[in-house]
This record gives C-alpha cells, sequence and structure tokens, in this order.
C-alpha cells in the first residue's frame, strides 16, 4: 500500500460520518459551509433546499472543483505538510486553477477540524489538474475529492477519491454557531501550559535541531512558582510602532526598574528560524519564551520593579487573529476559555496596551523605516487582521489590559502610564 492509501484508509477511520461533517471554504474573505449526505440508489433530487453557493453560480457548472484534506497521523507533519501542500499546489498546477483555504469539522466540536484546500479549476486542460491531483492523492497524505453537476443537474456531488470511490450528494448548512477556525486553537495556536508547548518542540527534535537548544534553555530557566514578586511586574503591549520600546526605556530609566522582553534575548538567535515554521510550531516557541521571561521576572522582581515589552497577551492575540479569519465577529466570543492566562505561568501585577489610530501608527512605521517582519506587513494591508489582534488583546482576561491612547507625545504617555502604575502598584 502506498503513503497516499495508507493515510486515505486513515482518514476514511477518523472521518466515518461523512454526513456528520460540515465543510468550510474561504472565498474572498467570506466563509462557504456545505455538507454531505449518503447517495441512495437512482437517487436524485436530494440536494437539499438550495445548493452551497460555493458551487451553486451557473458559470461555475463549466469548472472543476476538488477537495485536498490533509490526513497525516502524526500533528507535527500534519501542519506542515498542510503549508507545504499550498506552495506545491500553487507550484504545480495549470495557473487557470485558484486554491482556497478550506476545512471538514464537526460542527462546535473543539478539535475536530481538517485543514485543507478547495481547488477550482477554470483551464481548458482538465486532465493535468486530475492527473496530478490523482499523483498526489497516491503518494502524499491527502484525502481528495472531486465534485461534478449532479446528474439531474439539480445539485453536485462529491467523489471520494479512495480505493472505495463513495459518492455524496452536496448539501447546503446552517452556518455553525463557532466559526470552525476557533475549534483548534487549544494547544495548537494557543498553550494554556509549558508541557503543552514544550511536547510540541520534543517531537520537533529530528526535523528542527534548534528545538533542543530552545528545550535546554527552558530547563536552565524554570519557573519555581507562581507566588507574588516582592516588586511590581509591569507589562507593556501593542501592536508594532505603538511606542512599546520608548515608553519600556522610559519606564526603567524613571522607576529604576529592569527591562525585559517576550521572547528573551537568549532565544533571538533562533527567532527567525521558527517564524518560517508552521503556526503550531511557531507559537509553541513564543509560549516557551514567556516562560523564560517568567524565570527571569521572577529573579528580577526580587530585587527592583520589572517592565516587560510583550508578554503573553502578545502571543496569544496574534495566535488568535491569525488562526481566526474574517471580522471580529468570528473571533471566539467574549469569556470564552481561549482567552484565559495559563495555569502555570505567573500574572503580572498591571498590563498596559498602547492603543494608536492606524494613520499613525503607520506614519511612525514610516519615519522609523525598518524592514517590516510579514505579520507587520500583514497588520498595515489587511484592516480585519490588526481589528481581530486589537480586539483578542481585550479580550484576554487575567489580568486583563488598561489600555492607554499612546497618540500624545512620548513624555505625555510616560506620565499617563506612571499614574497608572502609582495607582495600582504603589509605586
Ligand atoms: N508618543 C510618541 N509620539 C511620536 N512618536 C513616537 C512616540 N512613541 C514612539 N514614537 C516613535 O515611533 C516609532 C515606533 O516606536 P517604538 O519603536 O517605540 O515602537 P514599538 O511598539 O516598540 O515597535 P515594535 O514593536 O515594532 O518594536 C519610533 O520611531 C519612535 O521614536
Ligand atoms: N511574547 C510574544 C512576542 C512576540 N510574539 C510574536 O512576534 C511578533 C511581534 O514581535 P515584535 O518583535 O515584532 O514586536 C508578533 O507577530 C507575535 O506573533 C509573540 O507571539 N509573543
Amino acid at each position: 500500500m502506498t503513503l497516499g492509501e495508507t493515510m486515505a484508509k486513515h482518514m476514511l477511520c477518523i472521518l466515518p460520518r461523512w454526513s456528520a461533517r460540515v465543510f468550510s471554504v474561504e472565498l474572498n474573505g467570506a466563509s462557504f459551509y456545505f455538507g454531505l449526505s449518503e447517495q441512495q440508489q437512482n437517487d436524485c433530487g436530494q440536494h437539499g433546499d438550495g445548493v452551497p453557493s460555493v458551487f451553486s453560480a451557473v458559470d461555475q457548472k463549466s469548472h472543476r472543483f476538488y477537495s485536498l484534506l490533509v490526513s497525516s497521523m502524526d500533528r507535527i507533519q500534519r501542519a506542515r505538510f498542510h503549508s507545504q501542500l499550498r506552495d506545491k499546489l500553487l507550484r504545480d498546477l495549470p495557473t487557470e486553477c485558484n486554491v482556497s483555504p478550506m476545512c471538514s469539522f464537526l460542527p462546535n466540536v473543539q478539535g475536530s477540524v481538517i485543514s485543507g484546500y478547495l481547488v477550482k479549476d477554470s483551464s481548458e486542460r482538465g486532465s493535468l489538474t486530475e492527473k496530478l491531483l490523482r499523483d498526489y492523492a497516491q503518494h502524499d497524505p491527502v484525502l481528495v475529492c472531486s465534485y461534478s453537476p449532479a446528474e439531474d443537474s439539480q445539485g453536485w456531488t462529491q467523489h471520494l477519491w479512495s480505493s472505495e470511490e463513495k459518492e455524496y450528494n452536496v448539501v447546503s448548512i446552517e452556518e455553525p454557531t463557532y466559526h470552525p477556525s476557533t475549534l483548534n486553537i487549544i494547544n495548537s495556536d494557543v498553550f494554556y501550559c509549558v508541557e503543552e508547548a514544550s511536547d510540541v518542540l520534543k517531537k520537533c527534535g529530528d526535523i528542527i535541531p534548534e528545538a533542543s537548544s530552545v528545550l535546554e534553555l527552558l530547563h536552565r530557566h524554570k519557573v519555581k512558582s507562581r507566588d507574588k514578586t516582592d516588586f511590581p511586574v509591569i507589562v507593556i503591549e501593542g501592536l508594532d510602532a505603538t511606542g512599546k520600546t520608548t515608553l519600556t526605556e522610559s519606564l526603567r530609566d524613571t522607576l529604576g526598574a529592569t527591562l525585559l522582553r517576550s521572547p528573551p534575548h537568549c532565544l533571538s538567535q533562533w527567532r527567525a528560524r521558527f517564524d518560517q515554521e508552521p503556526p503550531l510550531i511557531r507559537r509553541a516557541f513564543y509560549a516557551l519564551g514567556n516562560y523564560i521571561t517568567a524565570e527571569q521576572i521572577q529573579q528580577e522582581a526580587m530585587k527592583a520593579p520589572v517592565i516587560v515589552d510583550r508578554f503573553w497577551h502578545s502571543t496569544a492575540a496574534y495566535a488568535i487573529a491569525t488562526a481566526v479569519s474574517g471580522p471580529t465577529c468570528n473571533l471566539p466570543e467574549v469569556g470564552s476559555e481561549l482567552y484565559v492566562w495559563p495555569r502555570d505561568l505567573p500574572q503580572p501585577s498591571l498590563v498596559i496596551l498602547l492603543s494608536l489610530d492606524p494613520e499613525e501608527r503607520k506614519r511612525r512605521l514610516r519615519n522609523r523605516g525598518q524592514g517590516k517582519t510579514n505579520e507587520e506587513q500583514e497588520l498595515d494591508h489587511n484592516q480585519l487582521f490588526r481589528l481581530r489582534v486589537e480586539e483578542a488583546y481585550r479580550r484576554i482576561s487575567g489580568p486583563a489590559c488598561v489600555t492607554v491612547d499612546a497618540s500624545p507625545s512620548a513624555d505625555k504617555v510616560l506620565q499617563q502610564v506612571l499614574l497608572l502604575i502609582r495607582a495600582k502598584c504603589h509605586l
């Protein structure tokens, strides 16, 4: 049996009832949902009310659609193959093919999401795409399906390319209460204890040698307890160029405090390496960075106040905002467990969130004139992403952040924050 066949068999086991699953496609910033129903013999007219709009437009009957769901058994492999698959599809498929993110999930069931892509092929040479995808189905850990207009031309049929070659009717489905992108966040995008994040890096050791070095450092910087520190610990959060560096340095000088950051300096040499990895591995790296910083905080806060440039709020807010697509209403609801502070990570005394008008933030970025990271560029280009990060910041609890307007002069912002620190931390 080829790898592809083994994986397809595994996938058929974890997807025992296709009809219980919902399929979601992200197209032009909107989510389209559809379901499947078992085909009866001589079945016709069983396609449900209204065929899902991702397939429905009349002109789309001339297109061919394929779905690919990543079916590796190992979650590290799955995460890496999922991001490689997109590149592979874009490289191999005819240019007339469109690739959109897609997933299959059980409505409102945590951890049930299986990710992949929908391919819409409008090329003349349909046989080329089909041949290529048949080859993927044989050799790669993907389960491939094709879609064709049903014989009664009322709807669409899904053909599952496995040894069984089974067929299903495509049916329209109501939008689920929870957006599927919120269902796999726990311990895939956001880690709620050190063991879960370490486990990801342990399993990466073979493919990413740097993972072992990070774990060694973590071992040397073990958080002792969550007891209160002698001096206050103040975290400064905010999007890029909102003035965190400027403010944290002034606070250090004014309060005679120690300035720390997350990820800590000792991880700087490996950061670029982990930034290339898919979210599962990248987010585990940043999560562990917080635990190393936490140990440094415990040491330093015995001697003086501590100021921290970014901490868990940044890790969780960026991870949630990246995992979720579309408008802020797709975010996990206010009060969700996804916003709760990890039980084993010491909490700071105060978290300040610097907020800034987008135009002023862009102006500061331009004036600073440094190169931008992918996520910084995304913040610039994608206003929905920026809104999701800001909203996620505000929804995180334990401690919740106090928002400070960062548009006045650097000195005025400093005075405002000092007032808050004195009121809250009695400094
Ligand atoms: N209150 C302010 N008014 C005007 N300009 C400011 C203010 N605070 C910071 N700046 C300027 O804005 C730019 C970005 O500030 P800074 O580097 O402190 O932001 P940051 O949040 O640390 O950014 P990053 O997260 O990308 O490192 C810098 O050029 C800085 O001099
Ligand atoms: N505690 C942290 C800090 C940072 N991140 C991630 O890094 C990016 C921003 O870092 P800058 O150095 O550019 O300020 C941001 O995209 C976060 O994804 C993090 O996860 N946790």
